[in-house]
Order: structure tokens, then sequence, then C-alpha cells
């Protein structure tokens, strides 16, 4: 006869805790400049954490942004220095096993500081797939899709250069829709730049837009209806109030995407309340995590708005979590700009995503699914200081 009270399973009896945490910055060079409104990035800086459990198991994070500050409020260096002073000590010794109950844990002594927990939050995930042997994507409710299209930025500062980028992009069959950064020249300036990569690539190419919220309202007016007549067909963040992208949608024949102005479950219940854009460009980062963009895109769903999975223009680590939760989505009717390695110089796993046909396949292993190729890590991290917190 079963046991009533049999003691819990030694597995569940003594559950794996957090041993360590460690936090380190590689600085990565870039294939060229990449220019957007609020920076022009001359190399990529991405902040690695790994988290050590004391089942021998450990799994790894990224949390990266875009021009130091430029983008958001926080930097690879906030992120290290405050995931080693303050996430790290609630921490240690706490069960491994469970992520959200960690995350919650961890979210009632730190605030904000979005970015570093999503890279924390998947740190957890990663090693609990290895530990279960099934896949991030399947830990998040099941993958519906094992590849993405992924679209690529085109931001060299120079049409001609784009216009040949995008040429080569397409012969290569790694990319045919094409994400232009304007909002840094005068706006007509900006709609002729759109106009002749457009005219160049006709129809083998969609042409969209992000403007990083550089326009006023009555540019982003002017604006869209000359970037809809020019074949654009998705304009993102043209301004930074969510109030504006709500009286500029559904005004002009091209959707309105909204990215800035989403920091997670709540802001994108109050733009989808305002209807406030037809698309919604899901971050990782942005949103907070894994678990917290599946909150935004159930959201977006339920509101009947178009959902984009978005990028921070992180390395492998973040780009890889990014495509385990893309792939759960009931709907990704805009594909993914998830291209962040690809504008990188340097590799940093054993073996390189597998980028074909104009998509990214998501891993198929447990956790993550990808490895750290170590002594790259080693070489890349900045000024070899490889911070590490022990219980
Ligand atoms: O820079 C890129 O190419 C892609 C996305 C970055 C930020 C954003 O969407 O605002
Ligand atoms: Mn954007």
């Amino acid at each position: 006869m079963n046991q009533p009270y049999a003691p819990l399973s030694p597995s569940l009896a003594a559950a794996p805790v957090v041993t360590r945490v460690e936090t380190v910055i590689l600085d990565l060079p870039t294939i060229r400049p990449h220019k957007l409104s609020v920076a022009t990035m001359n190399g990529q800086v991405l902040m690695i954490v790994r988290v050590h459990c004391s089942d021998g198991i450990a799994g790894i994070g990224e949390c990266t942004t875009i021009g130091g500050l430029a983008y958001g409020g926080e930097s690879p260096e906030s992120m290290k220095t405050n995931i080693d002073a303050w996430f790290a000590p609630v921490m240690l010794g706490q069960d491994a096993t469970r992520v959200q109950a960690l995350m919650a844990r961890i979210g009632r002594m730190v605030k904000e500081n979005r970015f570093a927990k999503s890279a924390v939050e998947c740190a957890l995930l990663d090693a609990q797939g290895k530990r279960v042997g099934l896949p991030v994507s399947e830990l998040l409710g099941g993958r519906r899709r094992d590849r993405l299209p992924v679209a690529w930025t085109l931001a060299s500062g120079d049409t001609a250069r784009d216009i040949a980028e995008a040429e080569r992009m397409l012969d290569g069959r790694r990319h045919r829709v094409f994400k232009l950064k304007i909002g840094a020249r005068a706006i007509r300036d900006d709609i002729a730049h759109v106009a002749r990569i457009k005219a160049a690539l006709g129809d083998r190419a969609a042409v969209r837009v992000d403007v990083n919220m550089a326009w006023s309202e009555g540019e982003a007016a002017f604006g869209m209806a000359a970037l809809a007549d020019a074949g654009c067909d998705l304009v993102e963040q043209p301004v930074a109030s969510a109030a504006a992208l709500a009286r500029l949608v559904r005004r002009f024949p091209v959707a309105l995407m909204a990215d800035e102005s989403l920091t997670g479950p709540e802001s994108a219940f109050d733009l989808a309340r305002a209807a406030g854009a037809d698309v919604f460009a899901v971050k990782l980062e942005q949103s907070g995590g894994a678990f917290n963009a599946l909150r935004v895109a159930a959201i977006a769903d339920a509101a009947g708005i178009g959902l984009y999975g978005g990028t921070m223009l992180e390395g492998a680590v973040g780009t890889v979590i990014s495509a385990h939760a893309f792939a759960t989505f009931a709907n990704l009717q805009w594909g993914t700009e998830l291209f962040g390695p690809l504008l990188l110089t340097e590799e940093i796993l054993t073996e390189p995503l597998d980028y074909s046909d104009f998509e990214l396949t998501v891993p198929g292993g447990p956790g993550l699914g990808i490895t750290l190729d170590e002594d790259r890590v080693a070489f890349f991290a900045r000024d070899g200081i490889r911070k590490t917190i022990k219980v």
C-alpha cells in the first residue's frame, strides 16, 4: 500500500539551490557602424550572467542594450553591478527549480531593472531546462514553430551602401525583410532614403522603418503619409508618446508599431486599451523577462494587435531565449528581427546559430540548446574581470 505520508522523493526533498552567480561584460566588434537616431554603435557590449546550482548545473543569460544608456535606463555596466550587488545575495541558497518563485523573490528586493531581471530569469530557465532535459520553449508552454523569419536592419547611414547590403542579403537568402533606421536626418532626406531603397528592391523585399521616437507628432503625420506612398509597410515608434501613437494609428495606409512605449504587461494593457498601435514589438528585456513577454503577447492577441519579435541587438544568448519565447506565440504576424549575432564579427558559441532561407532555427537541445565557447568568452571579457559571488 502506498505510504500516504511517504517523504518527498530525494530529488524533491533536496531541490538544487543557487550557489554562485557570475557576471562578465564582453566587448565585441560589429561588422560596420550601426546608426540609429539615438546612437551610433561601433561595437556591441554584452553582459553575460551565469547561475551555478548545487546539482552542478549552470545556466546562462544575457542582457544587452543599444548605445549604453541611449535606448533605455539600463546599461551593461549597471546590469552587472546590480546583479552582483543586489540580485545575487537574494538568490544564493534558493531553490533553483522554481524559476517564477525565485524571480518573485528578486522582485520584492529589486524594483525596475527589467533588462537585468530578463537575463537572470533566462539563466534560471536554461539551468532548469538542462536539469529536466527540455528546451526552454517547452518550459514556457511549448513551441508552435521551429523556425522564425528574421528581418535585417539597414543602418550604415549611406543609401547606396544599404542597397548593396540588401542585395547581398537577398542573394544569400538570408533576409528579405529590411528595417531602415531613420530619424537622425531631415525628414525629407529620410523619406527619400527609404523611397530609393524600396524602389531598388521592389516586391523582392518588404521595407519598414524605425524612427526610435525622433519625430514630433506633426512630423510623424507627414512622415507616415509619405512613407506609405514610398511603399513602406510598417512604421516603428515614430514618436515618444503612447498617446500620440494612439492619435496617429489607422490614419495612414501603413501599419504603426509600438516599441519603446512597451515596458511590460501593464504598459501593453494601457496601449491595447487605447488601441494605440497596430503591432507590438515584443522584447524580452523590455518586458522584464520571457514570462512577461508572453503576457504582453497575450494582451496583444486579446486586443487584435499584431505581434513582432523584437531585439535589443542581443548576442547569441539573448537572441536564443527570445527565439524560444517567440516560438511559443500563437501569432507572430510580422516575424522577428533576431539578427543580433549577425551584426557581430565574432562567434561566442561552440556551434553557430542556423540562419538560412530567411529564417533562424530555434535550438532544440535542453535549456537554451547552445554552449558558450569559454575561450572566446574569456578573450572578449572586459578587463578580464569576472566577478563571482559565492555562497
Ligand atoms: O537596431 C536594430 O537594428 C534593431 C532593433 C534595435 C532597437 C529598436 O528596435 O529600437
Ligand atoms: Mn525599435
